[in-house]
C-alpha cells in the first residue's frame, strides 16, 4: 500500500523548513517541475506549520513528515496532515504507535535485524538510512536475497549523479535526498536550478516502470 503511494514519486525531496511561506514557495516550485511528493523534516520550529500550509496550498502533493523520532512527533505530524511518516530509525515505540494509528509509516533501517523487526510489525517498505554510508547499492543488493518482498527508499548521501543507479534496483521503490533543495540553492532563491534538478529527478531515463 505504502509502496503504491511512493513508487510514482521516484524522488522524495528532503526539506528543512525555514518558514511557512518559503516552504510553500519551494514546494510549489517542486510541484510545478513535476514532483509528486515532498518530505518536510521535523527539525525546525516551523516544520509542523509549514507542513500544514503545504497541505492546504498544494493538496495534490503527497506530503511526508520526516525525522519522526518518537510517538509524540508522529501524532503531531498526523495532526498537521502528513500523508506519510518517515523516520531515520525504527524504535519499538514508534513501530507500535504507527500500527495503532494505522499510519503510513516508513521506518529507517540499516541492518537485516532492523528489517526483521519492522516485518514483525507488518511493515514491508523501509527507508534505508544513511544509505550511502551504510553500504549503498551493495547493501541493497545484499538485502534483496533474504528479503525478496521488501522495498526500500534509500536516503542519505544520494546525488543528482547517482540516484538513478539506486532507482534501477528492483528493491528500490523511490529515493530520498536533499540535492534539489539544498539550503544554498533555497537561500539564493535559485528557482531555475531547483526546477531543473527536480525535473531531472522525475525524468524517466533508465528507470524501470
Ligand atoms: O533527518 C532525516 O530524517 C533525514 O532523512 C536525514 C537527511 O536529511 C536525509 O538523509 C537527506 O540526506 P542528504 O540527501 O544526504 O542531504
Amino acid at each position: 500500500m505504502i509502496g503504491e503511494l511512493l513508487a510514482p514519486c521516484r524522488v522524495l525531496p528532503v526539506i528543512t523548513a525555514g518558514d511557512e511561506a518559503g516552504t510553500v514557495r519551494l514546494c510549489r516550485a517542486l510541484a510545478a517541475a513535476g514532483m509528486r511528493a515532498v518530505e518536510i523534516t521535523l527539525r525546525t520550529p516551523a516544520a509542523l506549520d509549514s507542513l500544514r500550509a503545504v497541505k492546504a496550498e498544494l493538496p495534490q502533493l503527497l506530503v511526508a513528515a520526516g525525522t519522526v523520532t518518537n510517538p509524540r512527533e508522529l501524532d503531531a505530524a498526523l495532526e498537521a496532515g502528513a500523508d506519510i511518516l518517515v523516520s531515520p530509525g525504527a524504535t519499538a515505540s514508534l513501530l507500535r504507535a504507527a500500527a495503532e494509528r494505522r499510519a503510513h509509516f516508513v521506518p529507517g533501517v540499516a541492518t537485516a535485524s532492523e528489517v526483521m523487526q519492522g516485518l514483525d510489525h507488518g511493515i514491508d517498505t523501509f527507508k534505508l538510512f544513511p544509505a550511502a554510508a551504510a553500504g549503498g547499492i551493495g547493501l541493497l543488493k545484499s538485502l534483496a536475497g533474504p528479503f525478496p518482498g521488501v522495498q526500500f527508499c534509500p536516503t542519505g548521501g544520494l546525488t543528482a549523479d547517482n540516484f538513478r543507479d539506486y532507482l534501477a534496483l528492483p528493491n528500490v521503490v523511490c529515493c530520498g535526498g536533499s540535492w534539489m533543495v539544498a539550503p544554498a540553492l533555497v537561500e539564493a532563491g535559485d528557482w531555475d536550478r531547483i526546477a531543473a534538478l527536480a525535473a531531472d529527478a522525475m525524468a524517466e531515463h533508465n528507470h524501470r516502470e
